[in-house]
């Protein structure tokens, strides 16, 4: 995992990483921050053709309708900066690539192997766009390239912990510190902030009152939004959610807020931002996503259920209209007793949101999309 973390810095800070796949050894680097040069400069590294991995999401957005796994799109040298963008997340890519070659292109698409499969679960870790400019090392190119690895200046990680690095090291979650914090619609709550293995993620349970742990307890889990949290964004209802969370776990006599560190569907702040601008063209908020090579809901809620496990819960009743919160606690061992919706109000900026969750992707919405748009409601 060590190596890991070391990996996602370095991919961020715009640096090539060596993926080690059993014999094979793979130089890898993330299309953000990619210089104009790149994929040339990346084939005399490693002396082979290098590719593009992209996601079956985006694969989908090339016209792969069927594609079921990542794969590998190999590249000519000339390919610039521009270009490398409108194949991996350009909103227009028939428009702007031309459809005789974004053919031609589909044609050469190789299956993902697993340095590839690691290379793209490192970006999404990393909060970066989910495409990752990838070269195998050809044999007269491997000593000097062990050579980079044996001087410190090229980090070499091996392939199969990448690919499971959005497991984020279940079980392992360290408990690291804790305090009163009243707030102002709950005075008598305690912070209690998670980390996980890789140093990388924080969470907070926030526990309002004095629960009864061993018994069915009031529980929201909110996905962070810097947007509507923090500013009131009116694109969501996010920060009235959360707001009408703490108001409502209060007035149940006490539960716990589970404020997780998944902004934008877990897509984060970057890529949500530019989901936004998307989102400004016309596109819905699941088409946006996609578009950008990621899936309608990239959030793992593992850390929630350890979360539940060291706060000592096993039952709960859940603040939710997200269905596939209700099931991945189920599935995480945590009864989930009942289910109570939790509403923001809707306005001109968030009407198309909410409707497209309740349309596409099942949240169950119709308490708020059905005339109540005159402030928040609860049910
Ligand atoms: N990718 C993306 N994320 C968004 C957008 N609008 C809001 N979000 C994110 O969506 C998440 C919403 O979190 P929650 O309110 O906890 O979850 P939910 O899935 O709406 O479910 P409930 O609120 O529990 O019913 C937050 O992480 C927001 O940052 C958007 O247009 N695109
Ligand atoms: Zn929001």
């Amino acid at each position: 995992m060590h190596q890991v973390e070391r990996a996602i810095f370095d991919l961020r800070r715009g640096l090539p990483v060596l993926l080690l796949a059993g014999e094979a050894r793979v130089l890898v680097q993330a299309i953000e921050g990619a210089a104009e040069a790149a994929v040339a400069r990346l084939a005399e590294e490693a002396g082979s053709t290098p590719a593009l991995v992209l996601s079956r999401h985006r694969l989908a957005q090339l016209g792969e309708t069927e594609a079921a796994t990542p794969s590998r799109l190999p590249l000519p040298e000339w390919t610039d900066r521009q270009r490398l963008a409108e194949l991996a997340f350009g909103a227009r890519p028939e428009e702007r690539l031309g459809s005789d070659d974004l053919a031609r292109w589909r044609r050469a698409l190789e299956p993902a192997e697993s340095a590839d499969r690691g290379a793209l679960a490192l970006m999404r870790r990393a909060l970066l766009i989910p495409a990752a400019l990838v070269a195998r090392v050809a044999d007269p190119r491997r000593r000097a390239v062990e050579a980079l690895v044996a001087e410190g200046t090229l980090l070499a990680v091996e392939a199969a912990p990448a690919e499971r690095c959005l497991e984020g090291g279940l079980g392992m979650l360290k408990r690291v510190s804790e305090a009163h914090v009243p707030l102002a619609d709950a005075f008598d709550c305690r912070f209690v902030l998670f980390r996980e293995p890789d140093g990388l993620r924080e969470h907070v349970a926030v526990v309002i009152g004095e629960p009864e742990i061993g018994e069915v307890v009031p529980l929201r889990l909110h996905s962070a939004c810097l947007t509507g949290d923090l500013f009131g964004s009116l694109r969501c209802d996010c920060g009235e959610q959360l707001r009408n969370a703490v108001t409502e776990i209060e007035a149940l006599g006490g539960g716990v807020l589970l404020y997780l560190a998944q902004e934008g569907r877990g897509i984060g702040l970057a890529n949500k931002l530019r989901a936004y601008t998307l989102q400004d063209s016309g596109l819905d908020t699941l088409d946006a996503d996609r578009i950008l090579g990621f899936g309608d809901d990239e959030r793992h809620y593992g850390v929630a259920v350890d979360m539940l496990a060291s706060l000592g819960i096993r039952r709960v009743q859940l603040l939710t209209n997200n269905p596939r919160k209700v099931a991945a606690l189920t599935e995480g061992g945590i009864e989930v007793v009942a289910r109570q919706a939790l509403y923001g109000s809707l306005n001109d900026h968030n009407r198309r949101y909410l409707s497209a969750k309740a349309e596409r992707a099942g949240h169950l919405l119709d308490g708020v999309l059905n005339g109540h748009e005159d402030g928040p409601r609860r049910s």
